[in-house]
């Protein structure tokens, strides 16, 4: 298992620079949204419970470390996966319980800063919440005082992020709470998660800006559903749990679409082929849009018998792409091998994802020779001849992978730090060289419009 605490190595990466077709079928670890949403959701279910094919990466190491300091018990059992063991998660305990001093990390994994703290007002005790330096500067206001609303005692020395200290007294009584998620879905899922566990259930509000990356709201409601709870948001900003036990579940863990992206990128950018196998026929995952995404940039994308088989046209269509949530780093790194302009519109809350996404995209990407202006909303991006050069990554895996995809297009790319990718993806280099070997003299680019 991947070690909770490291923070990867600063190393340079050359990204591998292809001139023939990638022709390659691989399958790709498991959803960190689901992995992580199933460990809390383990965490206060009825009984114990099992993931398989679960993500091990360094998001779901650090989820896993926080619900063991709380008191569940979590264990690697053997399993089928490729990418490492099952789990097998014993609840936290109920009932009154010796009052306990715990920490946790949350490294900058957001799921961690925001799903765990409502769970430790639901323990015993004190738990004091921190994490890497850019996880002080990640939105948490909404959560701290949905915290307070909610009658927990939370001390985050008045700055509205961490670290915080949370007094937990074993139970809360929930109801009514307005928060504005205008920053982040992941307060609203953070809230839902545990909704069904407070004595009164919850209902509650968002008043603000629109929430941003909806589908995450989606998979929580539907994930909820799935184990019994009675979720209602029929009406667009409220959502009513109703009160009751979280079923113990026995789950496969999907194979996580988002970070499918830059592979398919891979076929799209030298008009080569990927084959994703076990993709689901059915998701709540934003990573599906791929199938919507790259044939505006003409691809082709089909999916057959549980496999998503990509294939790039003879260049790269820019477009208008709306709302890609975790995916617009892969979509912007495409649209800078475009041909054609693009406009990437609804993603403003990108500035407070692992860094500044939008500001470290324009920066590395006009580094480059890139042409790409910042929105209030999101980037401009238009086609221009790229060279070779260092491409920082800010501690953000999705920087890391963007650089690839890059690199598989312009000579000389090397990627600061790709070890950032184990954030979601540990295996990710060790992937992009297999795939990247699969383009041979056989596999041959047939367009001269790539970089
Ligand atoms: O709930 C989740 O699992 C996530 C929600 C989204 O967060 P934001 O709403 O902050 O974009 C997404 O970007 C993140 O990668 C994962
Ligand atoms: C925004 C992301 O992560 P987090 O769960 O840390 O918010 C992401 O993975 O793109």
């Amino acid at each position: 298992m991947i070690s909770p605490g490291g923070v990867p190595g600063q190393t340079m990466w050359r990204a591998p620079r292809l001139t023939h077709a990638v022709d390659a079928a691989i399958s790709v670890p498991g959803s960190k949204s689901l992995t992580n949403r199933y460990l809390v959701l383990a965490a206060l279910a009825d009984g114990p419970c099992v993931l398989r094919r679960p993500l091990h990466s360094r998001d779901s190491a650090l989820m896993i470390a926080a619900l063991r300091s709380l008191g569940a018990v979590i264990d690697e059992v053997p399993g089928d996966g490729d990418f490492g063991p099952d789990l097998r998660v014993t609840p936290l305990p109920t009932g009154a319980r010796e009052p306990a001093a715990r920490t946790v990390d949350c490294g900058l994994a957001g799921t961690v800063m925001r799903f765990v703290p409502a769970l430790a007002g639901l323990v015993t005790g004190t738990t004091a919440f921190d994490g890497d330096p850019h996880a002080r500067r990640r939105p948490m206001g909404a959560i701290i005082d949905a915290l307070r609303g909610l009658g927990i005692s939370i001390d985050d020395g008045g700055a509205g992020s961490l670290p915080f200290t949370i007094e937990g007294r074993g139970g809360v009584r929930g109801g009514r709470l307005v928060v504005d998620a205008s920053a982040s879905s992941q307060f609203v899922s953070a809230l839902l998660l545990v909704g069904a566990r407070f004595d009164e259930g919850l209902h509650l509000e968002h008043v603000g800006k629109p929430v941003p990356s909806l589908d995450h709201v989606r998979m929580t409601v539907e994930t909820l559903r799935s184990l019994g709870v009675a979720v209602d948001d029929s009406v667009p900003d409220h959502w009513h749990v109703s009160p009751g036990p979280i079923a113990a579940f026995d789950v496969a863990i999907e194979p996580d679409l988002s970070n499918a992206g830059p592979f398919l990128a891979a076929a799209v950018v030298t008009g080569g082929t990927i084959r994703i196998r076990n993709w689901p026929s059915g998701t709540t995952q934003v990573g599906d849009e791929w199938r919507r995404i790259l044939p505006l940039m003409g691809a082709t994308a089909t999916l057959d018998g549980g496999t998503l088989t990509v294939t790039g046209g003879r260049s790269i269509s820019g477009g208008v792409f709306a709302d890609t949530s975790e995916l617009a780093p892969t979509v912007a790194a495409l649209c800078a091998l475009a041909t054609t302009p693009s406009t990437l519109t609804g993603i403003a809350h990108l500035r407070g994802h692992e860094t500044d996404r939008l500001a470290a995209l324009a920066a590395e990407i006009t580094a480059l020779g890139g042409r790409v202006q910042e929105t209030a909303d999101g980037l401009v991006i238009e086609p221009a001849p790229l060279h070779g050069g260092v491409f920082h990554t800010y501690e953000d895996h999705r920087m890391a992978t963007a650089g690839a995809i890059l690199g598989l297009a312009v000579e000389g790319v090397q990627v600061e730090n790709i070890g950032t990718t184990a954030k979601t993806m540990p295996e990710f280099p060790e992937l992009w060289a297999a795939v990247a070997s699969t383009a041979t003299a056989s596999t041959t680019i047939e367009s001269g419009a790539r970089s």
